[in-house]
């Protein structure tokens, strides 16, 4: 049994340490120390990441890294990076890196070389992309007459074979072929696809049915109606699926199963995980929107990340550092969230991406040999871009009662054309991105309210005790490299916090007791379902549904 983490020196030296550090404010660590900020800013790729308003000192930092070397984060980083079967469970490789290596490159899983195969995709999608973005690429012919060009683009899947591309696609919508629609289809409930087909003409569309495992009920669904929906719109001839739907899969056999042309579908790996998967063919639509060229720069921006997570010593690993951060919080400060809060309304989805990639990675809490976990593991992410989320919950933030680590996101310029006088935005808002970290963590003092003459009655009201800890991320601007460069600080984060908490971060069998229920409700809710064994809050439920529904 691996020693537990919590019995070990460095834990019990950082125990140690919280206790003296109590309720050290940041007004004091600044005040101490002219250089603070220079001294825990890290460079990155094209990312600054300044860690000065975090609740540590040198030495925490110097603690939190003999912690992660106690617990083999390197070791495990190299085994990951070697191709070795590190998720236990399923035992499979974990090589999302792989998918963003240079053709040069040899990462090898059972002794065979994945690279010229991951290159071997990603130029069949390219071609493929390619034609769908010049015309060349035409729909079924329709009453003699030629078939016409592809307008409109629909991915249908969920989880990782959807969050990414959605997020991605919006994050980079600016980049994006601006003649075409894409959307993004997951939900079962039928108002997603009904939503995103209404008001477009079957003739112009392609489905990209992206599912790692093709036997996804809520994508198979989905994908069946859009069928129906094409069939009908098309005078009912099956041989136009060939031309208006394509597969991303790991599995062949389903996707001809469900009668796509396997020439037509785009392969990836089980060593690429759903929530690690959007920079493979699961990125097919983005690519079709952005074009290989710009989808090209974005593995490269995620590969540039990659390398630092592999190379740099952990003292300056920024990923191996933000998850070392993640653990001081949510151990030894009892935080239970973790905030994302991006300054770009381009990462509007960037949070709800980054909800599966961590909270489905680090949602966990046996230990790798099975052994239940006695410390805290992933937290609660979420967030919204700013200066949205600054009218909403910030209150809470700053004057609640919980502390809520939290990473702001922020760009010098903006990414809308640069004639457009909006752009002329991009000062307030980088204005408030900075204001928040500054309030957040300095707060405005009894003294200082009462200064300005407040009414006494409200002085406790306007005071800001500060001293909430935040972590600033500035890049040059939204590109397609830089938002590679995000999602692998994001994931590499991850990885390092998996690996202190001794989880397997790339499993997730949390998903399956709920859809192995519903699979067994579904039929009890048709008009003279059986009842199967149910408590008694269920039964009534699925009568009183059936009631409603007249059945
Ligand atoms: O790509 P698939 O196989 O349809 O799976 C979709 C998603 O379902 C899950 O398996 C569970 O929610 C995710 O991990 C995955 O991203």
């Amino acid at each position: 049994m691996a020693q537990q983490l919590t019995q070990t020196e460095q834990w019990q030296a950082l125990a140690d340490h919280r206790e003296k550090f109590g309720a050290t404010h940041l007004r004091e660590l600044f005040a101490a120390d002219p250089r603070r900020a220079g001294k825990h800013t890290l460079p990155v790729g094209d990312l600054t990441v300044d860690l000065s308003k975090n609740l540590i000192t040198d030495e925490t930092l110097a603690l939190l890294v003999g912690l992660a070397r106690a617990r083999g984060v390197e070791v495990l980083r190299d085994a990951m990076f070697r191709g070795e079967k590190i998720n236990l469970t399923e035992n499979r490789a974990v090589l999302h890196v792989a998918l963003r290596a240079p053709r040069s490159e040899h990462i090898e899983v059972d002794g065979q070389d994945v690279v010229p195969g991951v290159h071997e995709v990603l130029d069949r999608m390219a071609a493929f992309a390619d034609r769908v973005r010049s015309g060349e690429w035409t729909g079924h012919a329709v009453d003699g007459h030629g078939g016409k060009p592809i307008r409109n683009v629909v991915n249908i899947g969920i989880g990782g074979s959807d969050l990414g591309p959605a997020m991605a696609y919006e994050a980079l919508r600016a980049y994006s072929d601006r003649t075409r629609v894409f959307r993004f289809v997951s939900n079962v409930d039928g108002a997603d696809l009904h939503e995103a087909t209404r008001d477009l003409d079957p003739a112009e569309t392609l489905f990209i049915v992206s599912s790692k495992t093709f036997t996804t009920v809520e994508t198979v669904t989905n994908a069946t109606s859009a069928r129906a929906w094409l069939l009908a719109g098309l005078g009912g001839d099956e041989s136009a699926v060939a031309k208006h739907f394509v597969a991303v899969s790991t599995n062949a056999a389903e996707v001809a199963k469900f009668g796509i042309d396997t020439r037509n579908m785009f392969g990836f790996w089980d060593w690429v995980g759903g929530r690690y998967s959007y920079d493979s063919a699961i990125g097919l639509s983005l690519m079709i929107a952005i074009g290989p060229k710009q989808f090209r720069e974005m593995l490269d921006g995620f590969h540039t990340v990659d390398e630092h997570f592999r190379t740099a010593p952990l003292e300056r690993n920024v990923p191996a550092l933000l998850g070392l951060l993640g653990v001081w919080y949510g151990s030894f400060f009892d935080a239970q969230t973790h905030a994302v809060l991006p300054y770009s309304h381009y990462l509007s989805r960037f949070s709800a991406y980054l909800q599966q990639l961590d909270m489905e990675s680090n949602g966990k809490s046996v230990q790798r040999d099975g052994e239940p976990v006695a410390w805290q593991t992933g937290p609660i992410v979420w967030g919204t871009p700013g200066t949205n989320g600054q009218h909403a919950y910030y209150q809470l933030i700053h004057q609640g009662t919980k502390i809520i680590p939290a990473d702001f996101i922020g760009f010098a310029e903006p990414v809308i054309p640069a004639a457009d006088p909006r752009g002329a935005h991009q000062d307030m808002l980088t204005a408030n991105f900075l204001a928040q970290t500054e309030a957040l963590a300095f707060g405005k003092t009894r003294e200082q309210v009462e200064a300005e003459g407040t009414d006494p009655a409200i002085v406790p009201h306007r005071v800001f005790k500060g001293n909430h800890p935040t972590t600033t991320i500035l890049a040059p601007t939204l590109t397609p490299s830089v938002l590679g460069q995000l999602v692998a600080l994001y994931e590499h984060k991850v990885f390092t916090q998996g690996a202190v908490w001794n989880i397997n971060s790339f499993d997730q069998w949390g998903v399956e007791l709920g859809k192995v229920l519903a699979k067994k409700i579904e039929p009890e809710l048709g008009a003279g379902g059986s009842h199967g064994e149910h408590d008694s809050s269920t039964t009534s439920l699925i009568e009183r549904y059936r009631g409603l529904r007249g059945r």
